[in-house]
């Protein structure tokens, strides 16, 4: 089955939903399913074709083994603790010569769980656009989403070489521009880049709203603290999960923020300024 023919899109949230868009854009046949009602109803007042589908397995889900029968592509967009299991509950029921993707925040578990469970004939590559924002659902979808941003894909020794070039192609046609590593880097890479960040953010809303509960304080904030608050504002469910299974790599990067931030704490009691002016100076051409 052609990836021109059929595509199915499991989760319809803000990544789903924005992939499932930018498909029926380029013309591609696209199938949405989700577990929430009001989701489906969006998504199908936009023309897409949808299904009630939990892959919990709960009550009042559509029938597996007829569903994906005519589909060539399926993007798994649900939460990252749910993503090998769902490969799990479809496999089996798709095409063989079928691909199946993610686009979970972290590689490393999902890539080797799935690997596990995965039948001859049927393919799996990991994913995840470098894009979004700290909006959840449907309703904050938009089929530009990807244009522009890097979007990693980790294939594996077993991954086959035209699979991979579909997938390649594939992420250009949503605009966005593909980046080949291994899953053990990207998870490396994206603590370091996203995972570290979220933590720091939250962190800091935390220590803040600590210091002052009455949270009028927020009238007077600036830019800074716009900049440095915003993915605040995330999801927690989403991220609970990306933590949990990329803690080996997040661990050792808050033990060197906690140290980096002591140094500049001692530096601001003893007025320090060459170690402080130090720090800014270091992170400046650091960010160049
Ligand atoms: N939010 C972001 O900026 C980015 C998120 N990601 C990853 O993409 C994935 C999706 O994230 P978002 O779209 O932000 O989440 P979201 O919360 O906007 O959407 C998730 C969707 O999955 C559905 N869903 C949840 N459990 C389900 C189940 N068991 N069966 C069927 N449907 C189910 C929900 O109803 C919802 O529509 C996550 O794995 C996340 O780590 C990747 C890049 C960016
Ligand atoms: O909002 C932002 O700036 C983001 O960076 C969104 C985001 C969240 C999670 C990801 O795995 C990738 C991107």
């Amino acid at each position: 089955m052609a990836i021109k023919d059929s595509a199915a899109v499991i989760g319809l949230g803000l990544i789903g939903g924005s992939i499932a868009k930018a498909l029926k854009k380029m013309g591609i046949k696209v199938m949405g399913l989700d577990s929430d009602e009001q989701t489906l109803a969006m998504a199908k007042s936009e023309g897409i074709e949808t299904h009630c589908f939990n892959t919990q397995g709960m009550a009042g889900e559509t029938a597996i083994p007829d569903i994906f029968s005519h589909t060539g592509i399926i993007f798994l967009c649900v939460p990252v603790s749910f993503i090998s299991s769902t490969v799990k509950l479809i496999a089996n029921h798709v095409p063989r010569g079928a691909i199946i993707t993610d686009t979970g925040s972290v590689k490393k578990v999902i890539v080797r769980d799935v690997e596990a469970v995965l039948p001859d004939g049927v393919s799996f590559v990991g994913g995840h656009p470098m894009a979004g924002s700290e909006r959840s659902g449907f309703g904050w979808a938009r089929e530009d989403m990807f244009y522009g941003a890097p979007y990693i894909l980790t294939p594996t020794p077993g991954t086959d070489a035209e699979i991979l070039w579909t997938m390649v192609k594939l992420v250009r046609d949503l605009g966005a521009k593909p980046i080949i590593m291994s899953p053990e880097e990207h998870d490396r890479v994206v603590a370091a880049v996203s995972h570290l960040p979220q933590i720091i953010s939250t962190t800091l809303v935390n220590a803040v709203a600590e210091v002052h509960p009455e949270g009028s304080v927020m009238d007077l904030a600036g830019g800074g603290w716009r900049d440095t608050t915003r993915i605040a504002g995330s999801n927690a469910v989403m991220w609970k999960d990306i933590l949990i299974s990329n803690k080996d790599e997040i661990l050792p990067l808050i033990s060197a923020f906690k140290e980096q931030l002591s140094v500049l704490e001692s530096a601001i009691k003893s007025s320090d300024e060459a170690v402080i002016k130090g720090r800014f100076q270091n992170a400046k051409a650091y960010k160049k």
